[in-house]
């Protein structure tokens, strides 16, 4: 398993964040064209140090407080586009094949854009770089998920803004920002809306607050898939007690039987129903919701048959790649190519494109990929 090249095998990514993947140098250089003099640090090394490091802060909160100065730098139609562009070639030169894209359009209306032009904006960024890849060889499709903040109020004319864009890029919504204090169901008429519109969506749930988000996420908003949704361990037990009492144990867990594990109510419908999770390892290391990748409850979850996908979050906060992310559970966590499959053909199945194009991309593309010798 050591010889694994992760970069190499196609990857899906159902969750990551346009404001959480920009290039450092293109911080540096978009900061300067736009006189953003706030940014700590002048050069290229110690800027990226910086944002893994604020970022690495075990709170949810404080590591998103690292997103005001990538919020700061994307407040033009040309800084929207260039960062969409180098997203898409950068995803694509790491190995993903299919990616949906989040970030929040609220939040890029600093200088005066309107919520459709900063969609217009960035989705020609995305279409070029999609472009750009294919000429390089790298054929990826990328779809957009706007993305409202959940302390905020605006997520109904988000809703809107989505519905309003599918088909040309967009393709479902989500909701992001602090979890603790902010439950979902605050936006419940943004969810009526999509949902009488069609249109998909996914919750950030079950990061930085446990069972109760999750359970409003699914139950009264409606969602189709949770962002993380890694504190869903808290309803399952082993030996009568909480997986969650013994997380050193998630090294050992993998030796025990699956059937031995109890699921509770809401651990059994989220299985049962298929939710996928949009799983980020990482990200969970550095805001807390996990204590390490070796006990990271994206292995235990896999091994128990939930709809587990592998996440980036954010590339730049994380200092990752969807390579690196697989690498790590490969390294440390006893990953073989049979999960790294299975993680890509939940995500496949779970994304939110049509069913035709779905399967094209499984038996066209990953299944080949994996199913080598
Ligand atoms: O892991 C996360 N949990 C919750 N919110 C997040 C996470 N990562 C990023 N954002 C938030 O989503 C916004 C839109 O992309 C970002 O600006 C950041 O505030
Ligand atoms: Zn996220």
């Amino acid at each position: 398993m050591t010889t694994l090249d992760t970069r190499e095998l196609p990857k899906v990514v159902l969750h990551d964040h346009l404001d959480g993947g920009l290039r450092p140098a293109t911080v540096l250089e978009l900061a300067q064209e736009q006189g953003y003099a706030a940014l700590p640090a002048s050069d290229v090394g110690t800027l990226a140090a910086w944002f893994a490091d604020a970022a690495d802060s075990g709170s949810l909160v404080r590591y998103l407080e690292t997103f005001d100065h990538t919020v700061g730098v994307m407040q033009t139609e040309d800084a929207l586009a260039r960062v969409a562009r180098e997203c898409v070639v950068d995803l694509a030169e790491d190995g993903v094949v299919y990616a949906e894209v989040r970030y929040a359009p609220e939040q890029h209306l600093q200088r005066g854009l309107t919520l459709d032009q900063v969609v217009e904006a960035a989705n020609r960024g995305f279409r070029e770089g999609e472009e750009e890849a294919a000429s390089a060889g790298r054929r990826i499709r990328v779809r957009v998920l706007p993305s409202a903040m959940r302390h905020a109020a605006r997520a109904v004319e988000i809703a809107q803004l989505t519905v309003r864009h599918l088909g040309d890029q967009v393709a479902g919504f989500d909701i992001a920002g602090a979890e603790d204090g902010h439950p979902p169901t605050r936006h419940l008429a943004a969810f009526d809306y999509l949902r009488q519109h069609n249109a998909h969506f996914t919750i950030h749930a079950g990061e930085a607050f446990g069972l109760p988000s999750i359970w409003e996420a699914i139950q009264f908003c409606g969602a189709e898939r949770l962002g993380h949704g890694v504190r869903i361990v808290d309803d399952i037990r082993l030996d009568g007690r909480p997986v969650t009492d013994d997380l050193a144990g998630a090294i050992r867990w993998a030796a025990v039987e699956p059937n031995a594990f109890e699921l509770g109510p809401l651990a059994a419908y989220v299985k049962d129903r298929r939710i996928p999770l949009e799983m980020c390892p990482s990200s969970n290391v550095q805001t807390g919701a996990a204590e390490s990748i070796e006990t990271h409850p994206i292995s235990l979850l896999k091994d128990l048959n939930f709809r587990v996908t592998l996440n980036t979050d954010n590339r730049l906060m994380s200092a990752t790649s969807m390579s690196r992310e697989a690498q790590l559970l490969v390294d440390r966590a006893d990953w073989q190519l049979s999960d790294l499959r299975r993680v890509a053909v939940n995500a496949m199945k779970s994304a939110f494109l049509p069913f035709d194009e779905r399967l094209e991309i499984i038996e066209g593309v990953l299944k080949p990929a994996y199913d080598v010798g």
